[in-house]
C-alpha cells in the first residue's frame, strides 16, 4: 500500500516547551489510522502542523506528491484534507443543510462573476453542490434532520454533522480529532460504523482518539505519540502489547479504557 500522506523530521516548539519532535508517520491510502497517547504527547499539534494551523520548525509533509508544511489551511482543504475538531465547531444558527452548505467553500467551482449573474454554469454548480450536501446527510445519517437547527441537535449528532460538513468537501484524507470525545457507547458503537463505511467509500482516514475501544476496533494502524515522540507504530494488536506503550500509559489515568 503506497503512502497517501507522508511525515518526516516534524518538530514543533511552542516558546520553552517541545511539543513534537523528530515525528513521523505514513499514512497508507484507503486505511484508518489512529495517533494515540496520553494529555498533552502532542497528536493535535500534529492534526495543526499537517493541516496548516501552525508552521512547522522542521521536517516535511507530503500528501499526494505535495508539499504541506509551508501551506496556509484552505490551501490543504483545497488539496482534499478535510478535518474535525475535539470541540464541535458548528454554525449554531444554521440548519443542518445549511452547516453542510457551508463547508463546501473550497470545492466550490463558479467564479465571481457567475454568482452575481446566476449563469447556467452556477445552477449546475448549485446543484451539485446540494446533490452532494444531501449525499453526506444521508451518509451519517441525518437527512430527515436537515431542516433542524444544529444546536437542536443531540450532541452525538452534533459530531456526525461535523463529519458530514468535513466529507462533503470531497476530501481524500479525513482527520478526526477525538470523534468519540463525550458520545456514549450506543453513539460509539454507530461512530465506529460510520467511519468503517468512510473508509470503504475510498476515503482514508486519520484520527485521534483516546477511546481504546474505538481505535482497537477500526484502526488498521495505530501510531502511538509520548513527549511528542513516535514510541511505536503498528497493528492494534503489536500496539497493544509493546512493552513502551504499556509504560507509556501506566503512569496515565486519563486513558479512557485500559489497553
Ligand atoms: N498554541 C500553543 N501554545 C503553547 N503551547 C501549546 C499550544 N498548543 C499546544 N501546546 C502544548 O503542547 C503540548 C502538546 O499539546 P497537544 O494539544 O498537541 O497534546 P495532545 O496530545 O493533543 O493532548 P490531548 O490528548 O489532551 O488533546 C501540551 O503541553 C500543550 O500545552
Amino acid at each position: 500500500m503506497s503512502a497517501l500522506l507522508s511525515v518526516e523530521g516534524l518538530a514543533k516548539r511552542f516558546g520553552g516547551l517541545q511539543a513534537v519532535s523528530d515525528f513521523h508517520l505514513n499514512v497508507p491510502e484507503g486505511t484508518v489510522s489512529s495517533l494515540i497517547g496520553p494529555n498533552g504527547a502532542g497528536k493535535t499539534t500534529v492534526f495543526n502542523l499537517i493541516t496548516g494551523i501552525h508552521r512547522p520548525d522542521a521536517g516535511s509533509i507530503r500528501f499526494l506528491g505535495r508539499e504541506l508544511a509551508r501551506l496556509l489551511p484552505h490551501q490543504v482543504a483545497e488539496l482534499g484534507i478535510a478535518r474535525t475538531f475535539q470541540t464541535v465547531r458548528l454554525f449554531p444558527n444554521l440548519t443542518c443543510f445549511e452547516n453542510v452548505l457551508a463547508g463546501q467553500h473550497c470545492r466550490s467551482r463558479a467564479g465571481v462573476w457567475a454568482s452575481l449573474v446566476r449563469t447556467p454554469a452556477q445552477r449546475r454548480e448549485e446543484a451539485r453542490v446540494q446533490a452532494t450536501a444531501r449525499r453526506c446527510l444521508e451518509q451519517v445519517g441525518l437527512w430527515r434532520q436537515r431542516d433542524e437547527l444544529a444546536t437542536s441537535l443531540a450532541y452525538g449528532d452534533r459530531k456526525r454533522l461535523e463529519i458530514a460538513r468535513a466529507l462533503a468537501t470531497e476530501p481524500v484524507l479525513l482527520i478526526l480529532d477525538e470523534p468519540a470525545g463525550g458520545l456514549n457507547d450506543r453513539e460509539s458503537e454507530a461512530l465506529m460504523e460510520l467511519i468503517l463505511q468512510v473508509r470503504a467509500s475510498g476515503v482514508t482516514v486519520l484520527l485521534i482518539e483516546h477511546d481504546m475501544h474505538v481505535v482497537m476496533g477500526i484502526s488498521d494502524q495505530v501510531t502511538v505519540m509520548e513527549n511528542g515522540r513516535v514510541i511505536a507504530t503498528g497493528s492494534p494488536e503489536a500496539v497493544r502489547n509493546a512493552p513502551e506503550v504499556v509504560e507509556a500509559y501506566l503512569g496515565h489515568d486519563d486513558v479512557e479504557e485500559d489497553l
